[in-house]
Order: structure tokens, then C-alpha cells, then sequence
């Protein structure tokens, strides 16, 4: 178990700058979850926290050791990636055995005992003699992981090690992954770009964009309070909605479409005296009502609705706009709403969101009630 200090990391690929100045400090036995597009540098800060990929600039430390020359094989840092590479002609037990060979000179019978510890936790105690061609892709990857818990690392690496996996199998092997993450108390960072697995799993998210740190928080602060225009538009699904609009006399004005939101003192306060804006709302957020009564009420069209069973995802457009216009709203399963009817929905204003439209930083994020629930992880 371990602190783990990312300082300052920049990583060059001649002119590339594929990790760019990159701060984060992970506590002891705390699992946080780096996420972001393709290519934002995800796995290049892995790589060089693990020791595979140089550092150009700034430190690497384990609990306050500076590693940023030490070998992958000094760093006692175990990887699990998304291809399994297990030999296909060892069996189970030397699979995970042949691990601690590499990277230990424990006694063989230390070296059993751990084997079959590792075994009896993941539940795989029966398939130790079994060759990985007779394992289905679960029971592969379960094996991997246990490779790299025998060596009792101070640091777990993840890279997609889930991605291999069938939808079902890979919602059984989260649940499993962070309840064993939380009995061994082992620091874990895991890489993915799959957001579920950066909200159930993780105590706290990183958010990388083009190698530049978003944000680091837990999951909730950064669906509720991101701080910026990308965090928002990456973090949920379906994705927040976002309306270009303007300040003039403290009300966000869209001319083209007759929208006129009128602002509290409070959000004007905070917006300020930028006038170029970005207006967020939650799909979840936004109300459907059949008549206006407020001035946060606008007239739109149902273009779609597809229902979920528990919920319905309509796409809606206001009037006169085309239909490449329509935004997302999330009402009830048992809400009955027909697609090419008019309907009127409401912008709350306690869960909107205002950005400044050219530098996307978040100058006014919703209300939350209960402010310890944003610092709750693993939700
Ligand atoms: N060895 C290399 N030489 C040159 N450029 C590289 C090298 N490795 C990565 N890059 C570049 O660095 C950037 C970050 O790559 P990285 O693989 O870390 O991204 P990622 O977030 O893990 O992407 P993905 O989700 O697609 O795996 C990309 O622009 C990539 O092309």
C-alpha cells in the first residue's frame, strides 16, 4: 500500500505533447479512475507510472520516493491490461506462479500459498490446473488479475482490463474488481473510457483532455459541479445539453429563437460581466409540463421518444428550430408522451449550469441540497 505523487508530468513525443504538466496525488489504497477520449494520454501516464515509458518533465514518487529512474521491475507496481497474455502452456497455477518468479526470490512454498490464496479470492481455486484455453474470457482475465495480486504490489496498474469482456460479464467483474480492490486496500489506478466504470467503481475520477488535467474529484462533484464545459459534456450519458446564448440585461438571450431565461441575482453574481455564454441543463433536470407558467417554461416539439422502460429519453427541439436542434429530456417510464406533439418544458433554474463560452470554465454550477453527498465515492 502506497501514496502515489503525480508532480508536474509531462510527457513529449518530439513535438507531441501526449501528457501535459499533469498534478494528482493518490492516498493510500484509494482507487481513481482516469478517464477521457482517445488519445487525451491515458495510457502514457500509466506507462510512465509503471516505469515502461520515460518521464520528460516533472516526478513520479511512491509514498514520497522519487522513482522517475528507477526500473519498472524496482517500482513494486503490478499491471493488469486488457489483453490477458497469459501462456497458453503453463496451467492456471503456473501462470500466476511464474509472476512471482520474475519479480520475487520468496521460497517455493511461500510462492504456493500465495498462489492459492490469490486463487481462493478470485474464485478460481478449482482452475488451477486447468491451461487457459480452457477457461472462458472472465475466468482469463480473473487468472490476470491474479498474477498481479500474488505479488502483493504497492501499486495496481489497469489498463482497459475489462474492455475484452461481454457487457454482462464485465458488469460481474466491476462489482468484483472494486470489492477486491477494497479488501486488498491495494492504490489503484485504473484506466478506462468507459463511464460507467469511472462512476460506480472509482473513489475519485480524472478527467484528461488532449493531456491536460480537467479535474480530479469524486464522481459526484464532477457530474454536479465540473469545472468546465468538457467535464460536463463528457461526464453522463446522455450528455448534458448545451445552448449558446447571451447576457443582456441579466437574462441569457438566444435572439434567433425568441429564448429569454431570466436570471436571479445569485447566478448573475456569478456569471458575472462575461456576456458570451454556454447555458447547461441535465437531461434528467429538465421538466415537461403541458402548459407555461413561468418565465423558465419554453414551448418545444417531441420529435422522439424512445422508451426504457423506467424512464423515456425524449429528443425535443423548440419551435422553428431544425432537427439537427433537438437536445435530450428524461421523464418518467410511465409519463405518456407522444412524438410530433407540442409540450412545454421546464429549465429549472436551481439545476442549470452557465459556462463562458469561450474559455468553457464553469462560472455557475446547480444548486446541490445536501453538499456531503458530492463528496461521497463509489456511489
Ligand atoms: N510512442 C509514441 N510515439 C509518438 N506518439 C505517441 C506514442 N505513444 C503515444 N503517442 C501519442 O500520445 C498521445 C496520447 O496517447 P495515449 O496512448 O496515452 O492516449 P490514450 O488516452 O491512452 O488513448 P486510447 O484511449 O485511444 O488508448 C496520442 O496523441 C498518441 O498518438
Amino acid at each position: 500500500m502506497a501514496e502515489l505523487t503525480l508532480g508536474n508530468v509531462t510527457k513529449r513525443f518530439d513535438d507531441v505533447v501526449a501528457v501535459d504538466d499533469v498534478s494528482i496525488e493518490i492516498d493510500d489504497g484509494e482507487f481513481l479512475v482516469l478517464v477521457g477520449p482517445s488519445g487525451c494520454g491515458k495510457s502514457t501516464t500509466l506507462r510512465m507510472i509503471a516505469g515502461l515509458e520515460t518521464i520528460s518533465d516533472g516526478r513520479i514518487a511512491i509514498d514520497g520516493d522519487v522513482v522517475n529512474d528507477a526500473p519498472a521491475q524496482q517500482r513494486d507496481i503490478a499491471m493488469v491490461f486488457q489483453s490477458y497474455a497469459l501462456y497458453p502452456h503453463m496451467t492456471v497455477r503456473e501462470n500466476m506462479r511464474f509472476g512471482l518468479e520474475e519479480s520475487t526470490t520468496l521460497e517455493k512454498a511461500e510462492m504456493d500459498s500465495r498462489v492459492e490464496d490469490a486463487a481462493e479470492t478470485l474464485e478460481i481455486d478449482d482452475l488451477l490446473e486447468r491451461k487457459p484455453g480452457e477457461l472462458s474470457g472472465g475466468q482469463q482475465q480473473r487468472v490476470a488479475l491474479g498474477r498481479a495480486i500474488v505479488r502483493d504490489p504497492a501499486v495496481f496498474l489497469m489498463d482497459e482490463p475489462l474492455s475484452n469482456l461481454d457487457a454482462k460479464l464485465r458488469s460481474g467483474m466491476r462489482t468484483e474488481l472494486q470489492r477486491l480492490q477494497e479488501e486488498l486496500g491495494v492504490t489503484t489506478v485504473y484506466v478506462t473510457h468507459d463511464q460507467t466504470e469511472a462512476m460506480t467503481m472509482s473513489d475519485r475520477i480524472a478527467i484528461l483532455d488532449g493531456g491536460e488535467l480537467q479535474q480530479v474529484a469524486t464522481p459526484l462533484e464532477c457530474y454536479h459541479r465540473p469545472t468546465n464545459r468538457f467535464v460536463a459534456g463528457f461526464i453522463g450519458e446522455p450528455s448534458m445539453n448545451f445552448f449558446d446564448v447571451s447576457l443582456e440585461d441579466g437574462r441569457l438571450v438566444d435572439s434567433d429563437i425568441e429564448f429569454e431565461y431570466p436570471l436571479s441575482s445569485v447566478v448573475r453574481d456569478s456569471v458575472g460581466e462575461t456576456t458570451e455564454l454556454v447555458l447547461g441543463i441535465r437531461p434528467e433536470d429538465v421538466e415537461l409540463l403541458d402548459a407555461r407558467e413561468t418565465a423558465h417554461d419554453f414551448p418545444v416539439v417531441v420529435d422522439v421518444v424512445e422508451p426504457m422502460g423506467n424512464e423515456n429519453n425524449l429528443l425535443v427541439r423548440f419551435p422553428d428550430t431544425d432537427t439537427e436542434s433537438t437536445f435530450n429530456v428524461i421523464v418518467d417510464g410511465m409519463c405518456h408522451v407522444e412524438a410530433g406533439k407540442r409540450y412545454v418544458i421546464r429549465i429549472p433554474e436551481s439545476a442549470i449550469h452557465v459556462f463562458d463560452r469561450e474559455t468553457g470554465a464553469a462560472l455557475h454550477n446547480r444548486e446541490i441540497e445536501d453538499e456531503t453527498e458530492l463528496l461521497a465515492s463509489r456511489v
